[in-house]
């Protein structure tokens, strides 16, 4: 599939959540199984090489993704959460989101020290979650291959800022504007 039609199947919703935003729904291109076959296919490409030993998926949209990758990979997912939601012991990290704080929390030991984890979302914005789940994951002593997500919106900055902080950042798809 070509990365037009690859990226033509993600949906855009004017105004949502809230006015000015144009959402990126993946749901769509999730829907679609030549084209969710193609966005694996073409994350495990880019990850492959690493070798990593975790995929580590950010809630929630990064579960999927982060599901289906370790799956054909052959490598363990590991979920970040937000807040509250772990049933286990969980070690944590607080970030500033444009209005107020949260906070992603991942479980004690499920990412050794020295672990090799590619960290995945669907979509990378402004940057603030996937700086958080980064830096949560080194805390842990892990090596942050790289962080990948299906949608990059670069006018946001969220890739340069990884990148700027010392984590190789990819994304299959771009959408220029916000
Ligand atoms: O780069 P950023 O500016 O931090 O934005 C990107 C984050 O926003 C979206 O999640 P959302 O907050 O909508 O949560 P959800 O996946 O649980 O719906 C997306 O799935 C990323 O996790
Ligand atoms: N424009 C957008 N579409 C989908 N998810 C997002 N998360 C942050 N900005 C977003």
């Amino acid at each position: 599939m070509k990365i037009d039609e690859l990226a033509a199947l993600v949906r855009t919703i004017p105004d949502f959540p809230k006015p000015g935003i144009q959402f990126r729904d993946v749901t769509t291109l999730l829907a679609d199984p030549h084209g969710f076959a193609d966005l694996v296919g073409r994350m495990a490409q880019l990850a492959q090489p690493l070798d990593p030993q975790f995929i580590v998926g950010i809630e929630a949209r990064g579960f999927i993704l982060g599901a289906a990758l370790a799956h054909a990979m052959g490598a363990g997912f590991v979920p970040v959460r937000k807040a509250g939601k772990l049933p286990g012991r969980t070690v944590g990290i607080d970030y500033v989101l444009e209005y107020g704080t949260d906070r992603l929390e991942l479980h004690e030991g499920q990412i050794p020290a020295g672990a090799r984890v590619v960290l995945v979302d669907d979509l990378i914005a402004t940057g603030g979650t996937a700086l958080a789940a980064a830096q949560l994951l080194r805390e842990q002593g892990a090596i942050v291959l790289m962080a990948l997500f299906a949608v990059d919106l670069p006018d946001l900055g969220g890739m340069a800022a990884l990148e700027a902080d010392g984590v190789a950042a990819s994304a299959i798809i771009a959408f220029e504007g916000h």
